[in-house]
């Protein structure tokens, strides 16, 4: 009998704006040599106010300065929390966590061919409904502490293993990702990896930081 089992397909970089962005000319141009310095998926616009909310008025302005760019970088740009948004702008998709709109709501909006994102934390119960709900992939985490989001939920790696084992659906990891603690996250089966400080406050600057993680992919492919 032949062995038709496909290799993994290797990890990918999943990119997550800072929160805040005080001057949207210069985070353009940042994001400009940030994308072309390595293979980045998917590009996140979480801009939040001092609330945790959207801040509608900051993704407006930062996602008509940038997605155009970004796409044509081939990168896919989702907009956290708010789909009528994403269609405004011409996204392509929409992250939604449980206090978004539900993940079938969306797709009603966004259409087939959008690319609809669901926080899972460290729920795999979570994950599965929201991949039956018609989700395009399931995040877990907090797989490490961070200080770009509040009340996160540990996660284990047994939940990337697992899901990775067992399931077609794309999984994320999220949640306090750097070069240095990511290849865990990779060996264990993550399809991406969501990354916002670990990229932006690199040591070497984001373009750097997205070499090196390409470099870390390729190692343990
Ligand atoms: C890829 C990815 N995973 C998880 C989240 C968290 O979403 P949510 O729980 O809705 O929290 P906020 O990001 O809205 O604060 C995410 N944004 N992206
Ligand atoms: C937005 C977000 N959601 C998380 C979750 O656990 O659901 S952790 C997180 C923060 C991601 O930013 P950083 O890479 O700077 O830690
Ligand atoms: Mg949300």
């Amino acid at each position: 009998m032949t062995d038709t089992a496909q290799p993994r397909p290797r990890t990918r970089l999943y990119l997550i704006t800072p929160p805040q962005i005080g001057d949207v000319s210069a985070f353009r141009k940042s994001l400009e040599e940030t994308l072309s310095a390595g293979d980045v998926a998917s590009l996140q616009l979480r801009l939040k106010g001092q609330d945790g909310m959207i801040d509608m008025q900051a993704t407006q302005e930062v996602g008509a300065a940038v997605t155009a760019m970004a796409q044509e970088a081939g990168v896919a740009v989702l907009i956290n929390d708010a789909a009528e948004l994403s269609r405004q702008l011409g996204a392509d998709g929409v992250h939604l966590g449980w206090d978004d709109m539900p993940v079938k709501t969306a797709r009603a909006l966004l259409g087939p061919d959008a690319i609809i994102g669901a926080t899972a934390k460290n729920s795999y119960h979570r994950a599965m409904q929201a991949g039956e709900d018609g989700a395009d992939y399931v995040a877990f985490g907090a797989f490490y502490p961070t200080t770009t989001k509040e009340g996160t939920i540990p996660a284990e790696l047994e939940l990337l293993e697992v899901w990775q084992s067992a399931m077609i659906l794309p999984c994320v990891a999220i949640g306090g990702i750097t070069v240095s603690n990511a290849a865990p996250l990779v060996t264990a089966g993550a399809d991406f990896l969501a990354v916002s400080s670990g990229v932006w406050n690199h040591e070497d600057g984001p373009a750097a930081a997205v070499r090196a993680f390409n470099a870390l992919f390729e190692s343990l492919a």
